[in-house]
Order: structure tokens, then C-alpha cells, then sequence
């Protein structure tokens, strides 16, 4: 099996040292436009080989897609990150352009490639690579739920003491800082719902917390994270690579799903070796749903954009 991740920086690098970890490739191309960078890191992590024991091919090459031949999943990382003060959906004029390329150059060598988008806004992303390429809706998948559940686990456990791995939650909706959804309601502990773990504030607050999680760190660090965005995408990567069927929630194209068309949106989907496999439709409440709903609306008020600037 081979992977190929788009964008050597630091969400891109850190995925693919995941994934080399992980051992579940046999071949991993890193690219990236910026001269030698992604020789440099696939040089840098091949050289990590002995010291962690995987046994996965590691090559880098500066923009020439045809080292990226034969790709089953294709990983694409590459734009820009915000800066503190940022949203995401600021970056749309610059990586919209690069993300449409990007998937262009990919499709041209792997005509079959299943793919996962990361580069932000990452649902108005994955609407770009999968529309402006006519790709079936299995296989384009924006990576966000995965990640914001994540962090919804580590707020959780900050909370209430519990161990994350113990911790089931999931984040529904976009992924923004204002259109995210932290499903309270469904998050328990080994079965013991958090409504009788942590009083209404506390989850009001844990849910707050996950939903500017991005921001959080963005404000740390000067620019965005990419430890978990990166072990994220190697998740997503691994259930699909590996057959696993996870139900991961991820952005994907809606037909009616949660009464929403022609959109993609962070939903549980299934992830096998086709991609998305099937989309899990929760039982939501009427607040949950609508919220989903105003969610659904401020991420299609950015898609518009797409056309304004005439790359759909
Ligand atoms: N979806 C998520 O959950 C999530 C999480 C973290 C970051 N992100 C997004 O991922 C993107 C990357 O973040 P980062 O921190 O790795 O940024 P970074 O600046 O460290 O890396 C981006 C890389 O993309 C490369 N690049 C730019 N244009 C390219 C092109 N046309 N072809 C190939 N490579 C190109 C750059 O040279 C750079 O190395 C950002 O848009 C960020 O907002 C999304
Ligand atoms: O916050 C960002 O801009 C990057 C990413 O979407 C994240 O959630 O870490």
C-alpha cells in the first residue's frame, strides 16, 4: 500500500511520522512545493527507522507528482496555517487555489486515490476537491471530527478526572470555532453518561473549550497545532488503509443525511478500505439538530465563496 501526504509543514510531517510508525504502508511520499523540504523531512524521519523499528519507505519530492504514482490514499496538508487573531475561514483565498491543484496533480497519477483534506476551511475544502473534480462522494474525506473529538476527550477528562481512553464523545457539525457541535448529551464514560458525571456548567464549559480548541493553541504557538491534527490524520489513514471500519466523525458529502444536501460536514461515517463506507445517522434532539442546521448554513455561506472566486 502507499500513501502520499501533500505538504512537508508541520501537520503534514507529523502525519506522516505517524503513519510511518504505524507500519501500515509500505511506501509513504511526503510533497511539497517549498525546494528540498520534503526530501529534507523524508531523509530526516527514514533516518528514524532503526531507532523506532518500523519498516516503512520514506521519499520526498519537491512538487513532482509523478513519484506519487500508484497512491491509494492521498493525504493533503499543504496552504496556509492561521495566525492568533485568525479564523480559519480566512485562509480560503490563498489555499483554495493551492487544494484544488494539489488534488488535480494527485488525480492525474492515482486516478483511484481516496482523499483525506486537512488544509482549512477544511469542509469548504473538501467540498472544492470533491466538486471540482467529480470525485465519488466515498472518497473524499475532511479530516476535523476526528480531531475535535479528541480534544472534547482531553476536556472532558481535565473536568472530571477520567482517563481519555475510557472517554467516548463525539464533535458533529463544522469544523469552526463557532460551527463545531460537542454532542454533551452523548458523551459518557464507560457507559456512565457525563450529564451525571459533570453539573451543566462544567459541560457548558468543556463544550466552549473543544469548540475554540483550535484557537487555543493557535494563541499558544504563534500558529496552528499539529501534534494531534497530525496522529488524527493517521487515524483516519489507518482505519481506511488497514479495512478497520471506525466510526470516525469526518466531513463528507450529504445527500439528505441530517436533512442536509449538497454540502460536506463533519458526521460519524464508517472509514473501510472504500473510504467512507456508510454514514451513522445520531438520534439528535431538536436543539442538537438546530444547531446542526445554523452549522449547515454558515459552512454553505462559505462555499459560496468558492464561486466568487470562480474555482467551482
Ligand atoms: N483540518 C484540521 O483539523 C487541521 C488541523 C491543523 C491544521 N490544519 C490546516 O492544515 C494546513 C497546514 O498547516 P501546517 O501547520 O502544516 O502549515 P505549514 O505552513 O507548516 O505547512 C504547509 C506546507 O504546505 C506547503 N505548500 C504550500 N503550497 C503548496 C503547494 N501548492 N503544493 C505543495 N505544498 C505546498 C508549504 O510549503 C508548507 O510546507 C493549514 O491550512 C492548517 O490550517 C487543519
Ligand atoms: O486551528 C486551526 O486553525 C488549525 C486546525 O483546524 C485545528 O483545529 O487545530
Amino acid at each position: 500500500m502507499k500513501v502520499t501526504v501533500v505538504g512537508a509543514g508541520a501537520v503534514g510531517a507529523t502525519c506522516a511520522d505517524n503513519i510511518a510508525r504505524k507500519e501500515i504502508v509500505d511506501e509513504l511520499v511526503i510533497v511539497d512545493i517549498k525546494e528540498g523540504f520534503a526530501e529534507g523531512k523524508a531523509l530526516d524521519l527514514t533516518q528514524t527507522t532503526s531507532l523506532l523499528g518500523f519498516d516503512t519507505t520514506i521519499t520526498g519530492s519537491t512538487n513532482d507528482y509523478s513519484k506519487t504514482a500508484g497512491t491509494h490514499v492521498a493525504v493533503i496538508t499543504s496552504g496556509i496555517p492561521r495566525k492568533p487573531g485568525m479564523s480559519r475561514e480566512d485562509l480560503i483565498g490563498t489555499n483554495a487555489g493551492i487544494v484544488k491543484e494539489v488534488a488535480t496533480h494527485i488525480l492525474k497519477y492515482s486516478p483511484e486515490a481516496i482523499l483525506i483534506i486537512i488544509s482549512n476551511p477544511m469542509d469548504t475544502m473538501t467540498y472544492l476537491a470533491l466538486k471540482s473534480l467529480g470525485l465519488p462522494k466515498s472518497r473524499v474525506i475532511g479530516m476535523g471530527g476526528a480531531l475535535d473529538s479528541s480534544r472534547f476527550k482531553t476536556y472532558l477528562s481535565l473536568a472530571s478526572g477520567a482517563s481519555q481512553n475510557d472517554i467516548q464523545a463525539t464533535v458533529i457539525g463544522g469544523h469552526g470555532d463557532t460551527t463545531m457541535i460537542p454532542l454533551t448529551r452523548l458523551a459518557s464514560c464507560q457507559g456512565v453518561p457525563f450529564s451525571k458525571i459533570l453539573s451543566p456548567d462544567q459541560l457548558e464549559k468543556v463544550a466552549s473549550d473543544t469548540m475554540v480548541g483550535g484557537a487555543t493553541l493557535t494563541k499558544l504557538l504563534g500558529t496552528s497545532a499539529w501534534y494531534a491534527p497530525g496522529a488524527a490524520g493517521a487515524a483516519v489513514v489507518e482505519s481506511i488503509i488497514r479495512d478497520e471500519r471506525k466510526v470516525i466523525p469526518c466531513s463528507v458529502y450529504l445527500d439528505g443525511e441530517y436533512g442536509e444536501s449538497d454540502i460536506c460536514i463533519g458526521v460519524p461515517v464508517v472509514l473501510g478500505k472504500n473510504g467512507i463506507e456508510k454514514i451513522v445517522e445520531l438520534e439528535l434532539n431538536e436543539t442538537e439538530k438546530a444547531k446542526f442546521k445554523a452549522s449547515a448554513d454558515a459552512v454553505r455561506n462559505m462555499n459560496k465563496v468558492l464561486h466568487d472566486m470562480k474555482v467551482l
